[in-house]
């Protein structure tokens, strides 16, 4: 197990009081990490803090705010932060809209927080990695293939395209700056989560849940801890000669 060890690694955990976003902390932190979480969502960050230190004891984990629409927030929270060996970035902005509804104003306060905030953190993340370290960015399976809509059943608005292209320039973020970070010891790898609903969109829309499973090979969604192990492994020595890569977890959603 000692390859995947995180010990006397600090991590900066972005959207790090999210869905997926909190068992990515709780399994950095069973592999020894130190933890700083960073959100833009106050209260979750909250709950979030409580629930590590339940587990770890008080005083485990450092949180900080930070928006991943305003570059100024970004740079603030990287100043905050000690030397970083890891950064998870898993935020998201979304429109949420059906395809004639959407404005260019919406679509455009999402590549702000999906492709200029990925970039200015990711950037500001790597002069805070004096040593060497490793990035992983949350991109999507719709980064790669778009969705049916046939899966969406009434007036759910397929997964936006706002969306879905960001998650494109984010596996290609992870490229270039694997590229560009790669000799100064700086690993940036992304992962891609198929469908990990959470309860309450399981049980408000079981139509949408039955036809996500038809297109998954295993048969079932993710469970909300599913891509902890993913990224554990992506900041560990267990990857050390993996960067520029795009990990699908998705079930085999993106193999048929
Ligand atoms: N849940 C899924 O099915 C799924 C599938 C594929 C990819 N993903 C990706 O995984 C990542 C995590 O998703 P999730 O399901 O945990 O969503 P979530 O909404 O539960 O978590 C996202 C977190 O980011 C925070 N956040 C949102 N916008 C922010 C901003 N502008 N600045 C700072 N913080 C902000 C939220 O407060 C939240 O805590 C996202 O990148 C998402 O696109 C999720
Ligand atoms: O790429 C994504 O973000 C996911 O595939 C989601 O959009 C799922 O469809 C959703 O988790 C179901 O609620």
């Amino acid at each position: 197990m000692s390859m995947f060890s995180m010990s006397g690694k600090t991590v900066l955990i972005v959207g790090g009081a999210g869905y997926l976003g909190l068992p990515v902390c709780e399994g950095l932190r069973a592999q020894g990490a130190s933890l700083y979480i960073a959100d833009h969502h106050s209260g979750r960050l909250a709950d979030a803090k409580a629930v590590l230190e339940a587990q770890n004891g008080e005083g485990s984990v450092q949180t900080l705010p930070i928006d991943m629409g305003d570059e100024a927030s970004i740079l603030a929270c990287i100043d905050q932060c000690p030397p970083l060996h890891g950064l998870v970035m898993a935020t998201a902005g979304s429109s949420n809209t059906h395809f004639d509804q959407l404005t260019s104003e919406d679509y455009d306060r999402s590549n702000r927080i999906n492709l200029t905030g990925t970039f200015v953190l990711a950037r500001a993340a790597a002069k805070a990695m004096p040593d060497g370290g490793a990035m992983v960015f949350y991109s999507s399976m719709y980064g790669t293939v778009a969705p049916d809509p046939a899966n969406y059943p009434g007036d759910m608005p397929p997964n936006p395209v706002d969306y879905g292209a960001g998650k494109a320039g984010i596996s290609q973020m992870a490229r270039y700056m694997a590229g560009h970070f790669g000799r100064r010891g700086i690993r940036v790898n992304a992962i891609a989560p198929g469908p990990f609903p959470p309860q309450a969109v399981r049980d408000a829309h079981p139509d949408f849940i039955t036809n996500l499973t038809r297109d998954t090979m295993m048969g079932r969604m993710g469970k909300r801890h599913e891509t902890a192990g993913a990224v554990v492994f992506l900041l560990s020595d267990a990857s050390s000669y993996i960067t520029g890569q795009v990990l699908g977890v998705d079930g085999g959603w993106t193999a048929w």
